[in-house]
């Protein structure tokens, strides 16, 4: 059991350490919760440099439907903005109900009668493979637009999300022709097969915390099996999925199969969770939008629908973990991707015997953090999504000073433009503050303290979420007792976000229903159906 071992392993070999980000000024007046050295000021201000030009040209704004980019059918275009200005980066075409159902209408057609189910499925095997040398092509791009329209640093994209998602469409291309059912045994002279058919046309809707990725996760498992797919980007970030869906017609794809609707949650969102044509959703994003998601296919056709959800993940840090190793892996696993992730290490959950130093470190760290133009070198956080999460972020700082945590480090805007956050630690959290129960979804780190095994796993197991936990110790039977004992979906031990596609992942509780990546996605994608014949005369049962 070596945590020496650690791994963060979303970004191996991002090794970006780097020194104190140029940032800015707290301006908390809640100064009894401040420790020594809170108040930072920065020589410059990432927020007020004039914005890197991004190195790519935005291709396509508009709904692609039948294999063509067209406009919305009531012409409406909404703006996509560039997180570190707020400023539009281009305007796209705004599906609604109308798009959606004459989206819905292709995919029928193409999954009744079109040549995507009838294929064999090693050609749709090459077809997926063909589209994954593509992404590798045009990773720039790719990597580009994410960035550009995410606030991501492109480090970051360039090095973890366009490979993994290429991966992700490699793996699923390998199950295409592995997909077969079973013959079972009867009580009786039966010949019984069990069929795993495909589901029919798919729904998917996706967020912005990780758009290329999420459309990986779920057309790839959805277009292995056969389907025909309609997805619904996030309004804040539709770019990369329509250019890659381009790809994905280059490399093969016959008209149809798959349309992109970029739109809104309410308008084209809901249309698409309570469309009677639509086979199955799959949706990803916040535990309140996934309740409306359920009760929309209940008022429809009770169409099955698979949940990815929120979380409030712990990461907790045994006495016997190497501090420097343990504050390194809980910093990455909250500080990722501004925060803006589901299985983010929220609650960390340090042994009073090591709490202390881990404290002060974690703080030395969250100051090292690169803030910056995404699409500088060497910049490890971004902007936030949008002023909407900003003011949220900012929101939920103010409550954890209100409520009586430390403010070890941060908690203000970095700049005066865009939406960059400082990164910020909080120490003394408590179990009943807001910021330890709520997902926050940004760069705030909450420290809490516990004395034993038992406690923490009482107390980490109280929330309404169950997506994710990590667990940092050199003890065996520490780990195996908290990997069993955790009610989440994904236990990492002495490492965090691995996110290889053949592990499955989901949520237990409210951070979601069912499982996606691995063999476990291809079950969102597929009926299964009993087909019993009579046998005269059979030779064996
Ligand atoms: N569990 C996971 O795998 C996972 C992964 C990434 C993000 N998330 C979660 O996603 C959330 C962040 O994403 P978000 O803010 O975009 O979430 P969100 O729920 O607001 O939006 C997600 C998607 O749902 C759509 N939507 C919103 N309202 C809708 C409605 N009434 N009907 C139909 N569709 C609707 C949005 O347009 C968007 O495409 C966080 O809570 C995060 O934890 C979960």
């Amino acid at each position: 059991m070596a945590a020496r071992r650690a791994s963060f392993s979303f970004l191996s070999g991002h090794g970006l350490l780097g020194r104190t980000p140029a940032t800015s000024l707290l301006r908390s007046d809640s100064a009894r919760h401040l420790l020594p050295g809170a108040l930072r000021r920065f020589s410059t201000e990432p927020g007020d440099e004039e914005p890197i030009k991004p190195p790519v040209e935005v291709k396509y704004t508009q709904l692609l439907i039948n294999g063509n980019f067209v406009d919305a059918a009531s012409g409406k275009t909404f703006p996509t903005a560039d997180p570190r200005t707020g400023e539009v980066i281009a305007r796209v075409a705004e599906g609604d109900e109308e798009d959606i159902n004459r989206a819905v209408a292709a995919a029928r057609r193409a999954f009744d009668e079109g040549p995507w189910p009838r294929m064999t499925a090693y050609e749709r095997c090459r077809v997926l493979l063909r589209f994954a040398d593509l992404m590798e092509r045009h990773a720039d791009e790719i990597a580009a637009l994410e960035s550009w329209d995410g606030g991501k640093p492109l480090e970051q994209t360039a090095r973890a999300e366009v490979p993994m998602a290429t991966r992700c469409m490699r793996y699923y291309a390998g199950w295409a022709d592995k997909i077969h059912g079973l013959v079972v045994p009867a009580d009786g002279p039966h010949h019984v097969q069990v069929l795993h058919e495909l589901i029919g046309v798919a729904g998917q809707i996706i967020p912005w915390n990780f758009p290329l990725l999420m459309f990986a996760w779920k057309v790839g498992p959805a277009l292995a099996c056969g389907n025909a797919v309609v997805l619904k980007t996030a309004e804040q970030t539709p770019l990369s999925a329509l250019y890659v869906a381009s790809l994905l017609h280059e490399a093969g794809l016959p008209d149809g199969v798959l349309k992109v609707v970029p739109g809104f949650g309410p308008t084209a969102g809901g249309a698409l969770a309570s469309h009677m044509g639509v086979d199955k959703l799959a949706f990803t994003g916040s535990t309140g939008t996934g309740k409306i998601i359920l009760e929309l296919s209940a008022r429809s056709n009770l169409k099955p629908v698979t949940l990815e959800l929120g979380g409030k993940s712990p990461f907790i840090v045994m006495d016997d973990a190497d501090v420097d190793q343990a504050v390194e892996l809980a910093h990455q696993a909250l500080f990722f991707n501004q925060g803006q992730c589901c299985c983010a290490g929220s609650r960390t959950f340090v042994h009073e015997r090591v709490y202390d130093e881990f404290v002060e470190k974690s703080k030395a760290r969250a100051e090292r953090r690169v803030v910056g133009d995404p699409f500088k070198k060497g910049v490890e956080q971004g902007p936030q999504i949008d002023g909407q999460q900003f003011k949220k972020i900012l929101g939920y700082v103010k409550s954890g000073v209100d409520g009586g945590a430390t403010l070890v480090t941060g908690g203000d805007r970095v700049g005066s433009r865009g939406f960059y956050v400082q990164p910020t630690v909080f120490a003394d959290v408590q179990d009943e503050m807001k910021i330890a129960q709520e997902e926050i979804f940004g760069p705030i780190q909450s420290i809490l303290k516990f004395r034993e095994v038992g406690e923490v796993v009482r107390r980490a197991n109280a929330t309404h979420y169950g997506l994710a936990a990590g667990v940092f110790t050199t003890s065996l039977d520490t780990a195996n007792t908290l990997a069993r004992a955790l009610r989440v979906g994904s236990v990492w031990v002495n490492c965090y976000d691995v996110f290889d596609a053949a592990i499955p992942f989901g949520g237990y509780k409210m951070s979601g229903i069912g499982r996606e990546k691995g063999a476990y996605s291809l079950r969102n994608y597929l009926q299964t159906k009993a087909v019993v014949t009579p046998l005269n005369d059979p030779a064996w049962l």
